[in-house]
């Protein structure tokens, strides 16, 4: 069997072809490509991909717009029905902006652009996107945002602690996010949402290939052998 998975692209995507090249690479199938316009998705997808950029130009606040496009409704519901949905950088915007992950992801601290290698822990391992790396392993993954400091009121950082929500964690400060969150899971486990880009590094000529063992997971734990 083989992975069904599909690859949004708002105006202003400009990861879209490195999410599907990467998809492509670990799982041994290209996703389908689904536009923003479009109001279904395709038929059985197991996972859904919403990529880096600057949809609609950021304008308004970084995935607001993209967050109400006509796509999103069914990204929401398939989203809501178990499909596993993940969001990097621009991706992560929109997902907290439709209400499927909690918080904000704000201007960075420091006001730059960020765009250098992170090293980040992995929190949880448990999760069906991060299954295929140990709790407390150290990776090395690429950011590029101006809008990655994470917050969330006390209460639901606190929450989303406790229920080992935090997947990903900045060994060190990067933009300012609350408690050095790179990237959360949803209660069901089935949305993770991450500020840095696993696609990026997928092979050695990417400088690393710590990225490949989050689509390994998804691999895994969706389409059995
Ligand atoms: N690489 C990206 O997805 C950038 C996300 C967003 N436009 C920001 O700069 O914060």
């Amino acid at each position: 069997m083989s992975l069904r998975s599909a690859v949004v692209t708002f105006p202003g995507s400009n990861c879209d072809r490195d999410m599907a090249v990467a998809i492509e690479q670990v799982t041994g199938t290209a996703p389908l490509h689904v536009w923003h316009g479009d109001a279904e998705l395709p038929e059985g997808l197991d996972f859904i991909a919403l990529p880096g950029g600057f949809s609609y130009g950021d304008y308004l606040r970084s995935g607001a717009m993209a967050a109400r496009s006509p796509i999103m409704q069914a990204v929401v519901a398939a989203a809501n029905r178990g499909v596993a949905v993940l969001g990097v950088c621009n991706g992560f915007q929109v997902l907290t902006e439709a209400g499927l992950l909690p918080g904000a992801l704000m201007r960075n601290a420091g006001i730059r652009f960020v765009c250098r290698e992170v090293q980040l822990t992995v929190e949880n391992s448990q999760s069906l996107f991060t299954r295929c790396y140990a709790a407390g392993q150290q990776i090395r993954i690429p950011v590029a945002h101006h809008d990655g400091n994470f917050f969330a009121d006390d209460a639901t950082l606190d929450r989303i602690e406790g229920e080992g929500r935090v997947a990903f964690r900045y060994a060190e400060p990067v933009n300012g996010s609350a408690r050095n969150i790179a990237g959360i899971l949803n209660a069901s486990g089935n949305v993770l949402g991450m500020m840095p880009h696993p696609e990026r590094m997928i092979e050695a000529a990417q400088g690393g290939t710590d990225g490949r063992a989050l689509f390994e997971g998804v691999l895994g734990a969706l389409v059995s052998a």
